[in-house]
């Protein structure tokens, strides 16, 4: 192996009395044993010895061409960096809390894969380079507790930093505006450093900190112009009038447009329904028969159909079944509305009779169905608004600057509750859900994770529902249609994969392959690799992650009735942390905008019924 020489040398510098290091030997050739060492195709690529009081020259470790995570945080290590030009698969470099000194290591900023760069607390001198913006892809910037001097470089390349911090520095200078929405503390303990966030430079005027942003758009370059050019306050002021005005004209207009496109296409239905309606539903015994064709299922939901036609709709997306918009009813209630494709069951008696069915299941994980309307053109269905947006959304649209990756804890509640809700569903009935996706995970007021979008499937026929977004088992991909429980749990299987991997199953370059890549991955024993890089934040949970995986990759086995049942799934994921499906008041950011809140919405661990 060789990495053997470079490791045995590392020690013998770093742990001359061999008190950390004892189980380094020279007599075990293989290193990827060792403890802190693990490896990818026989080379090490992963070296985390964190809290060990080592000491001298990290020197030796420049050898390790295959490194991808090196961590030496709270150590001794001292003196000047080495180059670091070799170590080009590195992709986190975590050396915060040592003794090293001499400038800052320029050759760290020549590696492509870099996300984390931590070196604070050391005693790092010199300037920050230029070159910082070879780093594309960093998230992490942490250059805090150092002796660095100069003005900090304007860092517009680095769009997806989020973790960024120059304090208790000797910086001086303007804050450059690409930087100016991080928070004072990133920038606090330099003497001589001004702008936004921190005070006014002398000659400056006025800033306008309601526009900063954590890293704003190289477009903003003529605002910023003007501004260094001293141009007066006021042009700042007008054009932010100017932006306001533009949007809010905008926002009406697609509202208006929205509100047009909508009465427009249910005037028809509604005028056929409402002749009818007089006749077939005027003062029905029914219950939940509204006299203009909605019918309301179980729960307080109510209002006309001419009051939802009169709503305010903003489209929330489209899917194969239709598209969803968010109704804000004159009263305030909020609800979800989605407009069905042409759809291919016998009629409308069919029709009404699977609703129902659908309408009766109630559970705490479990979005439920409120109302439908059934005309020849147009077939609408209203559930509850789940005003935390879905799965899909935390996970992959929550990034880029000042917004918080979706923690583990969070991760693990929102599967778990996905979970219950799908086994509710299988053992209600004998549904199948039939389109589990992470668009379809939506998030409730209180942060239960909520299943929407079951059982549709089976009214939808042909080609029209044969999708190849990553999530569908093997033996249900040809049509679509073969939904069974065990083809749920499979596509349940990918939705773990997801949550664990941070990659999009239905992107283009991997629609069907998440499963085969994670195996394949697995199979090289370099599990670690798998898991999103968010997640390398969080200490101690290497075990849940794995442990996670292994239920993600028995549900996503080949043969169907080799999978688990979902009820066993769920108890397995609650079972991995001891966590109770109970809301996560303080997991989310929660909103609370909806009038609406589920009446039946979650209060502890479980909460189902299904009302008959
Ligand atoms: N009740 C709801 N509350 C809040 N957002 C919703 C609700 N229902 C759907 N959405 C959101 O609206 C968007 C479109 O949903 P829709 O179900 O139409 O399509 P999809 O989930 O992308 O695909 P599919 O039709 O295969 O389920 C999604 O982002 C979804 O998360």
């Amino acid at each position: 192996n060789p990495d053997f020489h470079p490791l045995m040398s590392f020690k013998a510098s770093s742990d001359p009395s061999n008190k950390f290091l004892s189980q380094w030997n020279s007599t075990s050739s293989n290193p990827c044993t060792w403890h802190g060492v693990s490896c990818l195709h026989h080379r090490v690529s992963h070296l985390v010895l964190e809290d060990l009081n080592l000491t001298g020259s990290i020197l030796p470790l420049t050898s390790l061409t295959q490194l991808r995570i090196l961590s030496l945080k709270r150590n001794r290590f001292d003196g000047p960096f080495p180059s670091l030009s070799n170590l080009t698969a590195l992709k986190l470099l975590f050396l915060s809390h040592n003794k090293f000194s001499g400038e800052f290591p320029a050759t760290v900023t020549s590696l492509p894969h870099l996300y984390r760069l931590d070196i604070s607390h050391n005693n790092l001198s010199g300037q920050i380079p230029a070159t910082v913006n070879h780093l594309t892809h960093l998230l992490t910037l942490r250059l805090d507790s150092n002796n660095l001097r100069g003005r900090i470089p304007n860092m517009i390349n680095l769009s997806h930093l989020q973790d960024f911090n120059v304090s208790s520095n000797q910086l001086s200078g303007q804050i450059p505006d690409s930087l100016s929405g991080f928070p004072g503390s990133a920038f606090s303990n330099n003497l001589f450093l001004c702008g936004v966030p921190l005070r006014k430079c002398k000659g400056q005027t006025k800033a306008i900190p309601a526009l900063a942003s954590p890293l704003k758009p190289r477009n903003d370059t003529v605002l910023n112009k003007r501004k260094t050019h001293g141009a007066a306050p006021k042009i700042g002021v007008m054009v932010l009038v100017i932006i306001v005005l533009g949007d809010v004209l905008v926002l009406a207009l697609v509202s208006f447009l929205l509100y047009c496109y909508f009465w427009r296409l249910l005037k028809e239905g509604k005028a056929e329904t409402h002749s009818k309606s007089n006749a077939v539903y005027k003062g029905c015994a029914e219950r939940g028969v509204n006299s203009d064709g909605m019918v309301f299922l179980e729960g307080v939901m109510r209002f006309e159909l001419e009051e939802l036609l009169r709503a305010s709709a903003e489209m929330l997306g489209k899917g194969v079944f239709g598209t969803a918009y968010k109704a804000v009813l004159d009263d305030g209630t909020v609800a979800a509305v989605k407009r069905l494709k042409e759809v291919s069951v016998g009629g409308k008696r069919e029709f009404q009779q699977r609703m129902e069915v659908l309408g009766r299941l109630r559970h705490c994980n479990v979005v439920p169905l409120r109302a439908y309307y059934f005309a020849k053109d147009e077939k609408l269905l209203v559930s509850d608004y789940m005003p935390n947006g879905s799965l899909s959304w935390l996970l992959h649209g929550n990034r880029g600057p000042g917004r918080t990756p979706l923690d583990w804890t969070t991760r693990v509640k929102l599967a778990a509750g996905a979970a219950r809700g799908i086994a509710f569903i299988h053992n209600s009935d004998k549904l199948t859900h039939g389109n589990i996706k992470s668009t379809n995970v939506l998030v409730d007021v209180v942060g239960n994770a909520c299943v929407s979008d079951f059982g549709l499937s089976s009214i939808f026929a042909g080609p029209t529902c044969a999708r190849s977004n990553g999530y569908l088992a093997p033996e249900a991909s040809l049509d679509g249609r073969k939904q069974t429980h065990m083809s749920d749990v499979y596509s349940f299987g990918v939705l773990l994969m997801e949550i664990l991997t941070g990659k999009c199953p239905s992107a283009a370059a991997e629609a069907l392959e998440l499963p085969r890549w994670v195996r394949s991955v697995v199979r090289e024993e370099w599990t670690a690799e798998v898991f999103d890089l968010e997640l390398m934040r969080y200490k101690d949970i290497e075990e849940e992650m794995v442990a996670l995986l292994q239920i993600a990759m028995a549900c996503t086995v080949a043969a169907p009735d080799q999978r688990p049942r979902m009820s066993h799934v769920a108890k397995m994921i609650e079972d991995l942390s001891g966590i109770h499906v109970s809301p996560s008041h303080d997991a989310l950011d929660l909103v609370s905008e909806s009038p609406s809140v589920p009446e039946d919405a979650c209060t502890g661990g479980g909460g189902a019924s299904a009302s008959q």
